[in-house]
């Protein structure tokens, strides 16, 4: 589908969940966000559904996300299904990696093809402060599973927040040197728990120009991407170095996804309000054409660019809207 700006919108991120196992400062509050109710949240066949319908109108890219989307029961399942969707050519994950150990493989053998998993911090403690809870180990155990299965390519996303985490920023470029692993450094947004931090983050042209001191970096064009990032070699290095750079120089020009809430909201843009309710329709019988005009309807409200230099007015947090 093409939107108002002529953007191809063929990509589609699936909160399918709002719960989390960990509270992340700067995703959402210590106590958490009110959970909606069983009923609230699309079963797994409605994700389904809609996801085939999504397939009609063009989408052929599917992320999964969340909340912690490995949190969510029959989670392979899900993913052998989406998989299955003859229109869908890519089913992948963000996860926080810490239950990704025990289920990557099966993951694998269930059609996934890739995974993103979140570590702002080499350092222990740090993640468990960062995370409010976290077992670093977990996570580099999901991260070793990841690669031993074959989820390439495994990228890992890290926020940079002042004066907390950009002390490691060359250690995470050596990390990209050692291990084919793909470090992509994300500008934190001002959304939800970092509503706040509104030109707080730290520049990609920082980051960037902090780390060409040591390792020089070389345009990538060929890492498997459907995002925002862009990417670079580092010279004689097994990973890469990706920069997500929402606030200095957004990407919103390139912009081709929808995002599917775990309440059952098509939301147009991670960072405008306007959802469109497809769960209501979807349970009220809506058959796939009716459901495929939502569809389009959600695509012609695409807004040319997000404001978030302008703050965060919305009841939603990060985790509420996958990211
Ligand atoms: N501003 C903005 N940020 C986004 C968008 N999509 C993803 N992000 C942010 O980019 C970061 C990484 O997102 P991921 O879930 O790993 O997805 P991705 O980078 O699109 O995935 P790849 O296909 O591997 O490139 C997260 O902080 C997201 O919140 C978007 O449409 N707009
Ligand atoms: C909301 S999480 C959901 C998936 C999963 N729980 C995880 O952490 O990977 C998706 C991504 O959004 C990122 N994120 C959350 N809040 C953010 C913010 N305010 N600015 C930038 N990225 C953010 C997280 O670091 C993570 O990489
Ligand atoms: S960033 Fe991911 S892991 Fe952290 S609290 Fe948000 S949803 Fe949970
Ligand atoms: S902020 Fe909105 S318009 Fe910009 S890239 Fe993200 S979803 Fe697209």
């Amino acid at each position: 589908m093409e939107d108002a700006f002529r953007r191809q919108i063929n990509y589609l991120r699936i909160a399918i969940t709002d719960r989390c196992n960990l509270r992340c400062r700067y995703c959402m509050p210590a106590t958490g966000v009110p959970l909606k109710s069983h009923q609230d949240i699309l079963r797994l066949e409605e994700i389904v559904t809609i996801a085939r319908v999504a397939g009609r109108t063009g989408i052929n890219r599917i992320r999964l996300t969340g909340g912690e989307p490995l949190v969510r029961k029959n989670v392979v399942t899900l993913v052998r299904e989406l998989a299955k969707l003859p229109a869908i050519k890519e089913v992948s994950l963000t996860t926080n990696g810490i239950f990704l150990s025990g289920l990557a493989r099966a993951l694998k053998e269930a059609g996934l093809s890739r995974v993103n998993i979140s570590l702002d911090t080499l350092k222990k403690e740090r993640y468990r402060y960062i995370t409010r809870r976290g077992n670093i180990s977990s996570v580099w155990q999901g991260i070793h599973a990841a690669l031993a299965v074959g989820l390439a390519p495994v990228k890992l996303n890290v926020v940079v927040t002042r004066g907390f985490n950009d002390d490691e920023i060359l250690d995470f470029a050596r990390l990209a040197q050692e291990e084919p692993l793909h470090i992509r450094f994300i500008e934190l947004m001002p959304i939800g728990a970092a509503a706040a931090s509104a030109g707080g983050y730290v520049s990609m042209e920082e980051i960037k120009s902090q780390i060409s001191r040591v390792y020089p970096l070389e345009p990538l064009a060929d890492l498997v991407t459907n995002g925002p990032a862009v990417n670079f070699k580092v010279a004689g290095g097994k990973g890469s170095i990706g920069f997500i750079s929402a606030m200095s120089s957004h990407f919103c020009h390139r912009c081709n996804r929808l995002r599917l809430t775990a309440d059952g909201k098509l939301r147009p843009c991670l960072y405008w309000d306007g959802e469109i309710d497809i769960k209501g329709p979807l349970r009220a019988g809506a058959s796939e054409a009716e459901l495929a005009a939502i569809f389009a309807r959600a695509v012609t409200l695409k807004p040319a660019e997000h404001h978030m230099e302008t703050g965060w007015r919305q009841p939603r947090v990060m985790s509420q809207i996958g990211g």
